[in-house]
C-alpha cells in the first residue's frame, strides 16, 4: 500500500436467481492524492459496479478499499463516507429530483454532511460553488426541471464539489451532453479537481476522453486487462483488447491512427466461472494456452501493466 486510495483484491458477484455474475473479479488499483485515473471498458465490463464500490454506494463480495488511512469497506455509517468521497452520475435527469430548487440541492451536503448550521455561510459556499461551475446565483432559485442537461451536469459537479472532497467518481460525465458542450465539462471537472486536489476516477467508455488521466485501467469483463500512465496506453497498447479500442476512436482525437483489429463477435456479458482470459474467444491472437490460463500480471516497462498470454 502505497498510494492515497488504494484498491485492493475488488470482486463483486451478484446472483440472478441461480446464476451467479462476475461484475468484477480481483481488481486491485491505486490513485494518488490529486490524481485522475480513467477506468475504461465497454458496456457492462464492470465500471459502474467498481466506481461505485469506491464510494460505499455497493458493496463489494471481496476486497477492501482504503482513502488515506481508512477502510471504506469497514465503514458502518454511508454518511461518513460521502463527506470525503462522491460520485457524479452519468445521467444528470434521473440523479435530481426536478422539483427541487438549485438552492435546496446544494444545501443537503452542506447541512446533512458537514453540519454546517449557520444559514450564511451556506449561502455563500453555495453562491462560490456556483460560480465555480460557471453558473451565477439566481440559478439558485431555479428548480432542477427548468434547467437544460449541461446546466444539470454542473449542478451535480457542484453538489459533488461542495464538500470539498478527497475523492471523486464521475461515471460517463459527459454522455448526456450534447457533442458541444463535452470538451467543457472534462475541462471544467479537471479545473475544479485541481482547485481542490481531489483524487479522481473518470469512468468512460470511450478511451479518448481517458487521454486526459494520469493513468488509465482497462477493464474487460470485470478483469483489468491493462494499466499504465495514459501516453504509455495510447501511444503503445499491449493488451489486443485495448488496440482494438485504439483502432475505432478516430485519427483527429489522438493524432495517431491503429489498424484496424479484426475480433470475433461475442457478447459481453461476463461468463460464469471464467477459466483461461476472458477476452479468448474474440482475440485474434488467441492461443491454446489462452482457453485455460488466466494470465499473470506482467509489467513491461516502468509502471505499465498487462494480463496477456501474449507477453508470458
Ligand atoms: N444489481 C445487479 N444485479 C445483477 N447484475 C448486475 C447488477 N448490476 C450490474 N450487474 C451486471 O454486472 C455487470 C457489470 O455492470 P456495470 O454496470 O458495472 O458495467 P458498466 O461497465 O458500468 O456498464 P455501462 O457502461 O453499460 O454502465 C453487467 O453484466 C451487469 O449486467
Amino acid at each position: 500500500m502505497s498510494k492515497f486510495i488504494n484498491i485492493i483484491n475488488i470482486s463483486k458477484y451478484y446472483r440472478n436467481n441461480k446464476i451467479v455474475i462476475t461484475a468484477l473479479e480481483n481488481i486491485n488499483l491505486e490513485i494518488e492524492q490529486g490524481e485522475i485515473l480513467a477506468v475504461v471498458g465497454e458496456s457492462g465490463s464492470g465500471k459502474t459496479t467498481l466506481g461505485k464500490i469506491t464510494v460505499g454506494l455497493i458493496k463489494p463480495s471481496k476486497g477492501n478499499v482504503i482513502i488515506g488511512k481508512q477502510d471504506l469497506t469497514k465503514v458502518k455509517n454511508p454518511k461518513e463516507i460521502w463527506k470525503i468521497a462522491q460520485y457524479i452520475h452519468q445521467d444528470p435527469y434521473s440523479a435530481l429530483d426536478p422539483y427541487m430548487t438549485v438552492d435546496e440541492v446544494l444545501d443537503r451536503p452542506l447541512q446533512y454532511l458537514l453540519n454546517i448550521n449557520d444559514k450564511n455561510d451556506r449561502n455563500n459556499m453555495k453562491i462560490e460553488m456556483l460560480n465555480k461551475v460557471d453558473l451565477d446565483e439566481k440559478y439558485l432559485r431555479k428548480r432542477i426541471q427548468e434547467l437544460s442537461g449541461g446546466e444539470r451536469q454542473r449542478i451535480l459537479i457542484a453538489r459533488a464539489f461542495i464538500i470539498s472532497p478527497k475523492y471523486i467518481v464521475a461515471d460517463e460525465p459527459t454522455t448526456m451532453i450534447d457533442f458541444i458542450h463535452r470538451r467543457d465539462v472534462i475541462n471544467l471537472l479537471i479545473e475544479l479537481k485541481n482547485t481542490y486536489n481531489t483524487s479522481f476516477m473518470l469512468i468512460t467508455h470511450d478511451i479518448s476522453t481517458a487521454s486526459i488521466a494520469n493513468n488509465i485501467a482497462v477493464i474487460y469483463k470485470g478483469r483489468l486487462v491493462e494499466y499504465g500512465n495514459s501516453d504509455d496506453i495510447i501511444n503503445e497498447p499491449l493488451h489486443p483488447y485495448t488496440q482494438l479500442l485504439m483502432s475505432v476512436v478516430p485519427e483527429r482525437l489522438i493524432n495517431k491512427s491503429f489498424p484496424k483489429i479484426n475480433i470475433n463477435n461475442e457478447e459481453s456479458f461476463p461468463k460464469i466461472n471464467i477459466k483461461g482470459c476472458p477476452f479468448v474467444n474474440r482475440c485474434p491472437l488467441a492461443k491454446e494456452l489462452c482457453k485455460t490460463k488466466y494470465p499473470d500480471y506482467i509489467n513491461i516497462g516502468k509502471n505499465h501493466l498487462v494480463a496477456c498470454n501474449l507477453y508470458q
